[in-house]
């Protein structure tokens, strides 16, 4: 059984007419927002907001009605993936570059459900190399000033070129192995000049979707 599909379309029953959706990235958040088209085929009405250009393109692919945020003054639900995710529901995300978007849809939405199959479940976030966006201006000088905080950063590269995101910055992946206080690493990268935005989603999940072997757990806060 595909783990990740399973808890992809199970978020989707969490979906209601009328509601404002926020479609999540990555490879898990697939499967709902393929869903979601098969629904919206059917009759589900919603409004949907792509958490990256390339979700906009599948959204699109499946006639999925899309608006922008600035149009909407909240969002009913988000859907997203996660690289890892502890027991107090903190998140590492942004394997996909889409984290900076993902983090502005999740903050603006009422209920952030996350799909995940069971090997993202982990104990202390940390070993999946934390994702920072950041300007490309000073790029170099931005990862020496992140080093302090105690990992090893590295600049993600796609077919030998520096790896661009959505908005036109750069990723540095920070292998920290284990981080003992999200929370505080959270504000203490997004203090230095030069970090747009890091994978570090702290108290935003509020229910996530695991995929296991047989079944699908919902873990609730
Ligand atoms: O930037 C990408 C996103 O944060 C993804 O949601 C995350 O990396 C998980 O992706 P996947 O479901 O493909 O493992």
């Amino acid at each position: 059984m595909n783990l990740k599909q399973v808890a992809g379309e199970k978020a989707a029953s969490y979906i209601k007419d009328g509601m404002i959706v926020g479609l999540g990235t990555g490879s898990t958040a697939y499967y709902f927002t393929k869903k979601i088209g098969e629904l919206v085929k059917e009759g589900l009405k919603v409004k949907c907001i792509p958490t990256s250009k390339d979700t906009k393109k599948l959204a699109k692919e499946w006639n999925i009605p899309l608006t922008e945020l600035a149009q909407v003054d909240h969002i009913d639900v988000t859907v997203d993936g996660a690289d890892e995710v502890d027991p107090d529901f903190n998140l590492i995300k942004g394997g996909g570059g889409a984290l900076l978007r993902e983090k502005i849809i999740a903050y603006a939405s009422k209920k952030l459900i996350i799909v995940v199959d069971k090997t993202k479940m982990v104990e202390i976030l940390g070993k999946f190399p934390l994702p920072v966006e950041v300007t490309t201006f000073a790029w170099e000088n931005t990862l020496s000033q992140i080093e302090r905080l105690g990992c090893k950063a590295t600049l993600r590269r796609s077919a030998d070129q520096p790896f661009i995101t959505d908005n036109d910055n750069y990723i540095l992946d920070c292998q920290f192995d284990k981080i003992e206080n999200p929370a505080e690493l959270n504000s203490k990268l997004n203090q230095i000049p030069g970090v747009v935005e890091n994978g570090l989603f702290i108290d935003m999940a509020d229910l996530v979707v695991v995929g296991k072997d047989t079944t699908v757990e919902i873990v609730e806060k």
